[in-house]
């Protein structure tokens, strides 16, 4: 880079606040580039609504600790902004989603960064430069992994890192997850950095519940290492409430696979072994994973007056979906009775518990190592379309086994093919093997079988929305189990959903 780089401008190279008009001014001239840029990326929450403008949150450059500003090395530029979406005119302002975004600038980029490629400013700090996405960068990856290193603030961003905990140097990073809902980088196949994509205020559940798992001696979930969040308040542009969680390093799981990987190797075996052992395995992880999320955090008592309100959620989340994708709209009728009954559960003063669950657990959320062949659970996130303050509520545990439930019903779909096992065998016999487990440690689903019910109904429901939005070729599978669960009750162990 030459010593004329805009890079090094004092005007992106400093936290907002200090400069809030300059960091307006690089934000105004990444729109144009945004606005293409951002809608292609799968963790990008608002398809099919047309973005309109960026306001900044927080503008931040990353350089190697210790070092200042030097033209031979910059650095990772940091940006909170927000995304007006809908009708041109308004200022983006606090009701639009916050996405992070981490950005290198060059003046030209080397042939391994060009899928890397954002554009180049047309104006502003940085005109004369390619704009990529800074963590295909290896180099400024490893900024972001140096800086978690030591706790400590850099403007509106303050690192964290558990008192008992190292953070290796010489850690090479690789970026994985072009598809995924968020952006992880691991590094030296020891660490994995996940990046949160859209913020917002509050604790992020999967730096929360993972860290009071650890708390609670709970070997099943990888616990955090170090974390960084963005300050509330004064340090963000449009005053924030609350800290953001930006992002969670946590051991690596090496030599794992995901429960969707086996799932599918097992279907496609023409002798059908199916899954059973290793469901009931997976079904006892979960179990295990409930009772420490039980003991470490609240619980509430669900009485007729909670289901009600569960009730009421299920339908306006219905009705939403509904709205948005039409061919869910023969079902609604159906499916709205189902939830209708959902209050009588709570009948002659019977009680339900509520805790913090995993809130959207499937196939791709449970690793399975080796060595052992040990169950983990990771993400635990939640749905991301959910605002967070739901989605740390506390929630029947049949949340959790209905989401299981249901990926037995997508493997089966996608992986059962007429060379391989009949996935409507291969989905009865891991659901039962699933309960089976789980009852083994915690409590018989089936005990909960109209909870589970409306539960699976409210995942399919939401899935036929996320598949539309996001897998159109995939709206089939949910709409299919939407069609079995509208046409009649079912309880576990039957038939597959
Ligand atoms: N601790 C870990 N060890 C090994 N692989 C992991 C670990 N955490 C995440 N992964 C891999 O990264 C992928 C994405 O992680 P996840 O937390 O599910 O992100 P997202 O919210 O973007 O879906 C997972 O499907 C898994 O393959
Ligand atoms: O990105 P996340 O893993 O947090 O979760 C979202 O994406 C999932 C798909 O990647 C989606 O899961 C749905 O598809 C899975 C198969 O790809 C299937 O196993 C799940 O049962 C099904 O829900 C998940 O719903 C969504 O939140």
């Amino acid at each position: 880079m030459s010593d004329a780089s805009p890079l090094h401008r004092p005007a992106p190279a400093r936290p907002a606040g200090s400069g809030a008009g300059e960091a307006r001014s690089l934000i105004a001239s990444l729109a144009p580039l945004l606005e293409e840029w951002l809608p292609r990326q799968r963790w990008f929450a608002g398809k099919g609504r047309p973005l309109t403008g960026f306001a900044p949150v927080a503008v931040t450059e990353l350089l190697p600790p210790g070092r200042a500003e030097s033209p031979a090395s910059p650095g990772l530029l940091h940006l909170l902004v927000r995304a007006r979406q809908g009708a041109p005119g308004r200022p983006a302002g606090p009701g639009d989603d916050c996405y992070q975004l981490l950005l290198g600038a060059a003046e030209a980029l080397p042939p391994h960064l060009a899928p890397a490629r954002i554009g180049r400013p047309e104006h502003g700090p940085l005109r004369g430069l390619t704009v990529y996405e800074g963590l295909a960068d290896p180099r400024l990856a490893t900024l972001l992994l140096e800086r978690l290193r030591v706790p400590g603030r850099l403007g509106p961003l303050t690192f964290s890192r558990e008192a008992d905990a190292a953070v290796p140097t010489g850690l090479a990073p690789r970026l994985i997850g072009a598809e995924q809902s968020n952006s992880s980088t691991v590094y030296g196949e020891r660490l994995i950095l996940k990046l949160f994509r859209r913020v917002g205020p509050g604790v992020n559940p999967d730096l929360e519940l993972p860290r009071a798992l650890a708390r609670a001696g709970c070997a099943r979930v990888p616990a955090p290492v170090a974390w960084f969040e963005a300050a509330a308040g004064e340090a963000a542009a449009d005053g924030t409430a609350e800290p953001m969680t930006l992002g969670v390093l946590q051991p690596y799981l090496a030599g794992s696979t995901d429960g969707w990987r086996l799932a599918l190797d097992s279907l496609a075996r023409a002798a059908g072994t199916g899954f059973a052992a290793e469901a009931r395995a997976l079904g006892a992880a979960v179990g295990e994973v409930h009772l420490a999320l039980a003991e470490a955090l609240p619980t509430v008592v669900l009485r007729r007056p909670q289901l009600e309100h569960l009730a009421a959620a299920m339908g306006q989340r219905l009705d939403a979906a509904a709205e948005a994708v039409p061919a869910l709209r023969p079902y609604h009728a159906a499916l709205r009775e189902t939830y209708a009954l959902l209050p009588d559960l709570g009948r002659a003063g019977r009680t339900w518990r509520a805790q913090r669950i995993h809130g959207d657990l499937h196939l791709g959320q449970v690793l399975r190592t080796a060595a052992d062949g040990r169950w983990s659970l990771i993400d635990f996130e939640g749905e991301p379309a959910r605002p967070l303050a739901e989605r740390r509520r506390p929630q029947p545990v049949a949340r959790d086994v209905a989401g299981m439930l249901r990926s037995f019903d997508y493997a089966a779909a996608v992986g059962g093919t007429d060379g391989g096992a009949d996935g409507s065998d291969w989905a009865t016999s891991a659901r039962t093997a699933f309960c089976e487990g789980y009852a083994a440690v915690h409590h018989d689903p089936g005990e909960d079988a109209g909870l589970l019910r409306a539960h699976e109904i409210d995942k399919a429901v939401y899935e036929v929305l996320y598949e539309a939005r996001h897998r159109p070729d995939w709206l089939p599978v949910p709409l299919a189990a939407v069609r079995r669960l509208a046409a009649g009750p079912r309880v576990t162990g039957a038939a597959p959903a």
